[in-house]
């Protein structure tokens, strides 16, 4: 019979500047993975809080005190030293300057671009994630029209929208093609990502950043397809669950606030989200009734960021420039 191994909870820190890059350090000599570059942390006392260690470990290790910390993913990881639950938090305020205490190598990253090795093994799906944008505009040309819809995109693209998922129930398959082409083509020059709802076939044809999975395609298919980003609508643990199996990039879990097109359907309402996604290693867009105002009670609750329909293309509203891309 195998025996458990007992689990460690360890905070660790995704210390991000407003521009989006973020600190790694060095491991020091004498502990496991000697050399390998981490996320600032470590293990959480007995007793102590998550919030509590995070803070603790930032001011013995780089001597900067916290100011402000959203939870974000947690991830497990087996390692033949220990088998760790990794609490990762975005720390986006935070007094004084980072300086190695225990003398360890300090390096700020860019999202995409890493150029410090090796990394922790665990780290890989986490830098991953650091290259998603705070925000997943869906496109409405239903509602909106084909040529208004377009003048939106080109707006939203000019003020920061990174990653847009095209969404059209509506459209025939040639029509489709056509506007995923064109999608590609105004997103491509800013490096904005496009997503095709549902078609692989359709995201390779037009070239594409990757799929966005309805949740019956999630809990249908038998394995992750073969492009580049993949991701799924999810509204349930079960269905977060099969996410993950399946190796997925993010999930969309919603209805978080009732919609103009669901106004009294059911909807989760934050609690429920945060207490979805709690213990949850893939990043998470809440989806549902989202304008770029709820961005930071997305992130209070665990998410990664939001995902919008209309609320994506309301002129007033609009989306913030730095926070679309954070
Ligand atoms: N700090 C940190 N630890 C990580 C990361 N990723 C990851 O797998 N780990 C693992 O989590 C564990 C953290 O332990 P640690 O040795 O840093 O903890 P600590 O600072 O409390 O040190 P200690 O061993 O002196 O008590 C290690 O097994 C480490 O390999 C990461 O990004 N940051």
């Amino acid at each position: 019979m195998t025996q458990r191994r007992k689990v460690v909870d360890v905070v660790a820190a995704v210390i991000v500047q407003p521009d989006g890059r973020f600190l790694l350090a060095r491991r020091p000599d004498g502990k496991p993975y000697a050399g390998y570059w981490e996320f600032p942390g470590g293990k959480v006392e007995a007793g102590e809080s998550l919030l509590h260690a995070l803070a603790r470990e930032l001011h013995e290790e780089l001597g900067i005190e916290v100011k402000h910390a959203y939870p974000w993913l947690v991830r497990h990881f087996d390692y033949e030293h220990a088998s760790v639950k990794l609490h990762f938090f975005r720390v986006v305020a935070w007094t004084g300057e980072p300086h190695g205490k225990e003398g360890q190598l300090l390096a700020w990253q860019t999202p995409g671009s890493v150029d410090v090795i090796p990394l922790l093994p665990a780290n890989g799906p986490i830098l991953n994630a650091l290259e998603l944008p705070a925000i997943l505009a869906i496109s409405n040309i239903a509602e909106m029209g084909e040529e208004p819809f377009m003048a939106s995109f080109a707006s939203a693209l000019e003020k920061g929208l990174r990653l847009i998922q095209l969404r059209e129930k509506s459209l025939s398959p040639l029509e489709l093609e056509r506007v995923a082409q064109r999608f590609v083509a105004l997103a491509r020059p800013y490096g904005a990502k496009v997503l095709i709802n549902a078609d692989v076939r359709l995201a390779e044809a037009t070239g594409a950043d990757g799929v966005h999975l309805p949740s019956s395609a999630l809990m249908s298919l038998e394995a992750r397809p073969q492009i580049g980003l993949v991701g799924a609508s999810c509204h349930s643990s079960d269905e977060l669950a099969r996410a993950v199996e399946l190796g997925l990039d993010y999930v969309l879990l919603g209805t978080v606030l009732p919609t103009r097109s669901h106004p009294g359907g059911p909807a989760l309402g934050w609690d429920a989200f945060a207490a979805l996604i709690g213990d949850y290693p893939l990043p998470v867009y809440a989806l549902g009734g989202m304008s770029p105002t709820h961005l930071e009670t997305a992130w209070s609750a665990g998410a990664h960021g939001i995902a919008m329909l209309r609320g994506a293309w309301s002129g007033r509203s609009g989306l913030n420039p730095t926070k679309a891309t954070g």
